[in-house]
């Protein structure tokens, strides 16, 4: 369990997080979500004890992480695949991370194993390592512990397609036997295709949350006349909130039945209605941080539903 309740972080004027509060429970995996210069690593760095927040707070488990007595026991962290001593070899790294946890050295090359470095990579010296590949060593050493938690910075960033696939499958696989995933990405796909719930992010504010299926089910109806004009005013009349889509047609924030029954009380003949979950995250993530400069949120009002679990919208429109 990884509880974060109204983390803030200032740099002089400029509010890098922003009143942040979101669960992530045992069992799942949460994504979060942003664009560039979100939030999303100064928020992961708080909840690591990296960076003081300044107002608010996190716990791991049931205290902060810098509380912890052993923290790579209890919760795997990648934050930075390219932050690992470039001149050791993968095993060396990962041997001398096993001794300050007190973990058992034949872990080692059960971890190195798992990520898929074999032998010959193993060996290598970190230097000489892609991206890639120090994403799966980070990953080794994130799991090297076996914690009950996962914190993973754009642990899917160099990574090849089959790759992406065999993290997704083990993230998946860990959180089946009960454990805490967060993950943060820029890869929407990715995360739509692994996370359980989502937590979206933008200009350091939170502008959505909660259960990834409600959230894609919210994102409205697409719905489309040739008499726009007069779908349009049918859709006004009924008193739903409407919007133009790019492609022409309407994106209306309400079930297809009410987005139908109120065409055809006005006699308008759709040529087209459907869920608007065809661009899947990608939609909704760019529904829910174009409204704003750099992407942000405009106003979180999300009160205490930001912690309850329940699916909030906090500024779509
Ligand atoms: N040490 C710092 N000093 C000043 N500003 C900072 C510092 N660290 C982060 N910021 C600013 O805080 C904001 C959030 O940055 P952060 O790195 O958390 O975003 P992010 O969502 O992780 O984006 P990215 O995916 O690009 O890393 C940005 O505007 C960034 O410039």
């Amino acid at each position: 369990m990884i509880t974060v309740e109204h983390l803030t972080k200032r740099y002089g004027r400029h509010t890098a997080v922003d009143d942040v509060s979101f669960r992530c429970e045992p069992g799942t995996v949460t994504g979060f979500l942003g664009p560039n210069g979100a939030g999303k690593s100064t928020t992961m760095r708080m909840i690591c004890g990296l960076t003081p927040p300044t107002a608010g707070g996190s716990t791991v488990g049931d205290r902060p992480y810098r509380h912890l007595p052993n923290p790579g026991r209890e919760v795997g962290v990648l934050l930075d695949a390219s932050a690992q001593h470039a001149g050791r070899t993968g095993r060396e790294a990962l041997t001398v991370a096993a001794q300050t946890m007190g973990v058992d050295r034949r872990e080692v090359a059960v971890k190195l194993d798992l990520v898929g470095l074999d032998g010959a990579a193993a060996k290598r010296r970190v230097r000489a390592y892609s991206l890639g590949m120090r994403q799966r060593l980070g990953l080794a050493h994130a799991l090297l512990g076996d914690p009950r938690v996962l914190i993973l910075d754009e642990p899917a960033n160099g990574l090849d397609p089959e790759g992406i696939f065999w993290m997704r499958g083990l993230l998946r696989d860990f959180a089946d036997r009960g454990g805490t995933v967060l993950l943060s990405s820029h890869l929407l796909r990715e995360v739509e295709a692994v996370a359980d719930r989502l937590v979206v992010i933008g200009g350091g504010r939170i502008v959505a949350q909660g259960d990834k299926a409600e959230l894609l089910a919210g994102a409205g109806t697409r719905v489309r006349a040739r008499d726009q004009q007069a779908l349009r005013r049918a859709l006004d009349a009924a008193g739903l909130d409407v919007t133009g889509g790019a492609d022409g047609g309407l994106l209306v924030h309400a079930e297809a039945e009410a987005v139908g029954q109120a065409a055809a009380d006005a006699g308008v003949a759709l040529t087209e209605l459907r869920p608007a979950d065809g661009g899947g995250l990608e939609q909704l993530f760019l529904t829910l941080t174009a409204s704003e400069p750099n992407g942000a949120g405009a106003n979180p009002g999300a009160g205490d539903s930001r912690t309850t679990g329940q699916p909030t919208r906090e500024t779509v429109r």
